[in-house]
């Protein structure tokens, strides 16, 4: 169980004369400022995060695309570009994301397994990267797409190299029944396909076979199959300039020992050059290393309800803000913003929202009282990017910090946008 005196999240939060911060900025402050709930990033722990990449990578050629899914606000987007990171995407709307931050459509890699006509048009005229390809049909559609518009579409195939990620089984996406990727073993012939296509440059191999891992060896597994079928490609006179990885490395949310990118990478470099695969380009995509612990999620308990059976924290943050609980009964650390030294009680930390899964943290020891501030650590990936209107809340504000200052990086929104775009039928 988590201490107060060590928040799971990275050193950037931290407690100081007895209240927590951000950086140099008392998270209270922002609370009282802003309100809550409040997505609060640290701008040092965005590029502390991405450091920890830098150094395992040392001068192989590797890019980093951050899988943008996990957090896609523009000012997160912009660091992680002026840092120099390329971006995995899996729309049309994060490819316009990515273009509204400045970022290089050359460092862009486009995943997902239903791809739209104009998604395709549009990710080749911004010149990405490469298309990670999910299936026959959606190779073969691309292909149209390319040579209607008179352009020729760089293609890594996504194979499902039907690995056990060892991971909660809704973000499990490397076992034969998930519906990513092309099974492994219909790979070869799928190359021999895609190199007779008109539209289609075939330049790398792709996978990625889930998320929040924590080991090693699903990812050497993986790896030993890719190379393989590599081995193969040679054979029938395929030559590929990359291998991407995917992302998929896990953090600490509790007492996880996360898996640290230069552990991965150390062996993944290894086994390249024992195979004699040093001359390929690796691609590796992160999302939830790079943000999660970057930002937390701040919430005020509006009631303490103690009953027989339970006692409830009703906090102003619910479901509809982060959803990782009520989705996957995810585990997210709760720290008081200023501790007090009373007797703790049991609580289950619960939101207003109609439905019992609505809940952030279960059976917690904490000493509350109503109006006290909680943070709830690990939420800077898949946090507010799940964010809803449910029971119709307006999603929260987020906010970026750096060192003494912070800047608004969304506002929160109002009922006006709750109801914008809607309209009643005439009298
Ligand atoms: C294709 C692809 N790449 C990268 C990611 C990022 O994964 P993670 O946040 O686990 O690093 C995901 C999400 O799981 C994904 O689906
Ligand atoms: N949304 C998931 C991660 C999904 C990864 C996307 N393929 C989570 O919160 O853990």
């Amino acid at each position: 169980m988590t201490s107060f005196a060590t928040p799971a999240g990275s050193p950037h939060f931290h407690y100081r004369n007895g209240e927590l911060f951000a950086e140099g900025v008392a998270l209270s402050t922002l609370a009282r400022q802003l309100g809550t709930p409040l997505y609060v990033y640290s701008r040092a722990a965005l590029a502390t995060a991405w450091a920890a990449y830098q150094e395992a990578i040392g001068s192989h050629r590797v890019l980093v695309c951050f899988g943008m899914k996990a957090n896609s606000n523009l000012a997160v987007l912009k660091e992680f570009a002026r840092l120099g990171s390329g971006f995995d995407i899996v729309s049309g709307g994060e490819l316009a994301r990515v273009l509204a931050a400045g970022a290089n459509p050359a460092k862009v890699v486009f995943s997902g397994v239903g791809k739209q006509d104009w998604e395709m048009q549009a990710a080749l005229e911004a010149g990405v990267k490469c298309f990670n390809v999910e299936s026959l049909p959606e190779l073969k559609r691309l292909s149209e797409v390319a040579n209607r518009i008179g352009k020729l579409a760089a293609v890594s195939l996504r194979v499902n190299p039907d690995v056990d990620a060892q991971t909660h089984p809704y973000i499990s996406t490397g076992l034969k029944e998930n519906k990513f990727g092309i099974a492994i073993e219909e790979a070869p012939a799928a190359y021999q396909l895609a190199s007779t296509l008109p539209g289609i440059q075939v330049v790398g191999v792709d996978c990625h076979i889930g998320s929040q891992i924590t080991e090693v060896s699903p990812y050497l597994d993986a790896l030993d199959k890719l190379l393989k079928l590599i081995e193969q490609l040679v054979r029938q006179g395929i030559q590929l300039k990359h291998l991407d990885l995917g992302g998929g490395l896990g953090i600490r949310y509790d007492d996880e020992t996360p898996l640290a990118p230069k552990v991965l990478l150390d062996k993944v470099f290894a086994e390249l050059r024992a195979r004699g695969f040093d001359h390929l380009e690796l691609v590796l995509e992160p999302g939830r290393s790079l943000v999660g612990n970057a930002g937390v999620l701040l919430t005020t308990v509006q009631y303490l309800k103690l009953t027989d059976a339970r006692n409830f924290a009703i906090v102003d943050a619910a479901m509809n803000d982060l959803m990782r609980p009520a989705l996957y009964e995810a585990w997210h650390g709760v720290l008081p913003l200023k501790p007090r030294t009373s007797a703790n009680t049991l609580y289950d930390v619960v939101g207003p929202v109609c439905e019992s899964a609505d809940w952030l943290a279960r059976a917690r020891q904490l000493a509350l009282e109503q109006g006290d501030v909680l943070a709830i650590e690990s939420a800077g990936a898949y946090g507010f990017v799940m964010a809803g209107n449910y029971n119709s809340r307006p999603r929260p504000a987020e906010v970026m910090v750096d060192g003494e200052n912070y800047h608004v990086i969304r506002q929160r929104e109002t009922f006006a946008d709750l109801i914008r775009g809607e309209s009643c039928l005439p009298d």
